[in-house]
C-alpha cells in the first residue's frame, strides 16, 4: 500500500526553484530521504504535510491530498522537526503526558505510555526540560511523538546533538515501531542501518532511490557514505559538463 505518493512536485521561494519536479512514493518501510543542506528535505516535508503549498505537482497521503486529511487522520501522523520544542518549565513526564493526552489518550493511558516511554528513552522524569542537555531534549523531543502511537511519522534530522550509545537506541526503537517512517538524516551510516530504502535528492531533484545495498553494489562501494558520494559528484561533473557546453 502506497502510504505517500508524490508525482513531479515543484517548489519556488522567490524567484529561485527549490524543488524541480520529484516524484517518489513511500510504502510500509523506513524511507531515508538524504542529500546535501539546502536540497529541500524540510521543504518537500512540509509540503507533503500540507504545512507549504506547491507550485505544481500532487501529493497524496493515505491516499488523499494533505488538505482532505481528517483531523483525525492529521493527529495520527508524527512530525519531529529539527527545531526543538516543548513546554520548558514542567518535567519531562508532564511535557510527554500533557502532549499524549491533549492528542486524545486517557489520562491514565497517557501516563502509562509516558512512563514506558521515558524508561526507553532514558529520560529522567522529574527534571524540567529547560533543565535537560541538547541530547536528552532531542530525546525528549521524539519520546513526547511517539506518545500516541502514530501511523506514520516523518523524522527531520532526528539524531542532531544525540551521542552515539542513545542513537543506536533510537534506532531500535524506531525499527520496532512498525510503522512507516520518513526519515532525513546527514548521518549515512544511520540511514545505512535502518532505511529500506533511500532517495538521494540534489539541488531539487532525486537521483535515485534504491534499497541501502542495492546502491552500495551497483556504484562498487564499501558502504552507503561512499555510494551517496558517488551519486552526487557523478551529478556535479554532469552539471559542470552541461555548463561548459553552454
Ligand atoms: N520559507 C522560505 N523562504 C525562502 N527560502 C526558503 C524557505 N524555506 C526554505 N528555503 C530555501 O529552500 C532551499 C531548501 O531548503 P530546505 O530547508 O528544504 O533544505 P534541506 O534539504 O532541508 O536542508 P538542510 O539539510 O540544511 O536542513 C534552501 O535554499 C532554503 O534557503
Amino acid at each position: 500500500m502506497r502510504i505517500i505518493s508524490v508525482s513531479d512536485l515543484w517548489k519556488r521561494f522567490n524567484s529561485e526553484w527549490v524543488l524541480k519536479g520529484i516524484s517518489f512514493e513511500v510504502k510500509r518501510e523506513i524511507f531515508g530521504f538524504i542529500g546535501p543542506n539546502g536540497a529541500g528535505k524540510t521543504t518537500t516535508i512540509r509540503i507533503v504535510l500540507g504545512i507549504l503549498n506547491a507550485n505544481r505537482g500532487s501529493v497524496k497521503i493515505f491516499g488523499k491530498k494533505p488538505s482532505e486529511l481528517s483531523v483525525e487522520e492529521r493527529r495520527r501522523i508524527g512530525y519531529v522537526q529539527q527545531r526543538i520544542s516543548f513546554e520548558p518549565y514542567i518535567s519531562v513526564f508532564e511535557n510527554i503526558w500533557l502532549y499524549g493526552y491533549l492528542k486524545g489518550l486517557s489520562k491514565d493511558e497517557a501516563k502509562e505510555r509516558a512512563l514506558k516511554l521515558i524508561n526507553e528513552f532514558d529520560l529522567e522524569p522529574n527534571k524540567k526540560a529547560v533543565e535537560l542537555s541538547i541530547g536528552q531534549r532531542r530525546r525528549l523531543q521524539i519520546a513526547r511523538e511517539l506518545v500516541y502511537k502514530p501511523d506514520l511519522l516523518f523524522l527531520d534530522e532526528p539524531t542532531i546533538g544525540l551521542d552515539v550509545e542513545s542513537k543506536h537506541k533510537l534506532l531500535n526503537i524506531l525499527r520496532q515501531l512498525e510503522i512507516p517512517i520518513f526519515f532525513t538524516t546527514h548521518n549515512l551510516w544511520e540511514a545505512e542501518k535502518l532505511c529500506d530504502r533511500v532517495a538521494i535528492i540534489h539541488q531539487g531533484q532525486i537521483l535515485t532511490i534504491a534499497s541501502p545495498k542495492s546502491l552500495i553494489r551497483e556504484t562498487r562501494s564499501e558502504n552507503l557514505e561512499e555510494a551517496y558520494l558517488k551519486v552526487i559528484k557523478n551529478e556535479t561533473l554532469n552539471i559542470s559538463k552541461y555548463k561548459n557546453n553552454l
